[in-house]
């Protein structure tokens, strides 16, 4: 075979392999007019490259992100370096629909694209190339273990019945307030609340009753909170709030509040309404205090004082 037979060869090639390869390979001039479009471009734009040869295209994919992409080539001519342009930067280039069938839930193929700069047998850069590269599934995927791993975390830090923070994280919050004490003297209160006779509910009405009166005073309790307060369900029916940048006598206002709203209102329960009432601990960090769990056992113990003078009440801890 001759030398020029076995150039035409590899050209020939070439040409078959860029048309057919999994991956889009464009071809733009200086003005953005389109000079190759393969296969993998006519296969998911429905656009043939006789039908497309010589056109602009921006004109002819009014979806692109015009200003964005010309800025971003205009810098591939100028600086004659190749650019990439990531899925997670932006999904896609060219909106083309998703068939995978086993990532059929993203409706459009995602894209990592390369720009590369065309250089002429002089060493000019007259063209550009796209190439356009399917990460569909990788990106896919990568979405859904992102969107579990936040689903696990939310679990972890929430409790299941009240959607409140759970006893853990609450813990966390709590400690992280009580170390801006020690830091900068901010000043906090901490309230722990326990409904009153609760074995009794569970026992006259049942434990899915309890659940539901549990639910009831969650949702009271979090009516009752600014952004900045912090509230768990502490125990089975006992819940730990810190109320940030709140002295023990604003916080009093506030149990009162609260624990007045809970002994008016009503559970419904397969037709019967419950009440109950909630006792209230309250301790403030005036006092000095060496750590976290003493301003703990502090509203702990006003709880406690609260149970002993019958219930019903908000006691402040001295
Ligand atoms: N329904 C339901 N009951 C729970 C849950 N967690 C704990 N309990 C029940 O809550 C009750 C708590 O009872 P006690 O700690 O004896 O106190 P109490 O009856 O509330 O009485 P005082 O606190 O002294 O007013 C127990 O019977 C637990 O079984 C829960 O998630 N759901």
């Amino acid at each position: 075979m001759s030398n020029d037979q076995s150039a035409m060869n590899e050209l020939h090639w070439l040409i078959d392999m860029v048309q057919t390869i999994e991956v889009g390979l464009v071809v733009l001039d200086r003005d953005y007019n389109i000079q190759l479009w393969n296969g993998f471009m006519e296969n998911h734009s429905g656009v043939s490259p006789n039908s497309i040869k010589g056109g602009n295209l921006f004109e002819k994919f009014p979806d692109l992100p015009g200003d964005w992409l010309k800025q971003k080539m205009e810098s591939v001519f100028l600086l004659k370096n190749r650019t990439f342009i990531s899925w997670e930067q932006r999904p896609y280039v060219f909106k083309f629909k998703n068939y995978r069938p086993v990532t059929g839930r993203a409706d459009f193929m995602f894209q990592n694209v390369t720009l590369l700069p065309l250089a002429s047998l002089t060493g000019e850069i007259t063209h550009i190339s796209i190439i356009v590269y399917d990460v569909t599934d990788i990106a896919v995927n990568k979405l859904q273990l992102k969107s579990a791993n936040e689903q696990l975390e939310e679990l972890s830090q929430t409790d299941g019945l009240t959607q409140l923070h759970n006893r853990r994280y609450w813990q966390i919050c709590m400690e992280k307030e009580f170390e801006r004490h020690s830091r900068y003297g901010d000043t906090s209160t901490l309230v722990m609340i326990d409904i009153d006779h609760f074995k009794q509910v569970n026992d006259k009405y049942g434990h899915p009753a309890g659940d539901k009166v549990i639910q009831h005073i969650a949702y009271l309790l979090k009516q009752s909170l600014r952004e900045t307060d912090c509230a768990g369900r502490y125990g089975g029916e006992e819940f730990a709030v810190v109320l940030s940048k709140t002295t023990a006598e604003e916080a009093l206002h506030f149990t009162e509040r609260l624990r007045k709203r809970i002994e008016e209102s009503e559970i419904a329960f397969e037709n019967r309404l419950i009440k109950v009432t909630v006792s209230l601990g309250i301790n403030d960090l005036s006092e000095q205090l060496d750590n976290s769990s003493n301003w703990l056992s502090g509203a702990d113990k006003a709880l406690y004082i609260a149970k002993q003078q019958g219930r019903n009440k908000s006691i402040v801890f001295k």
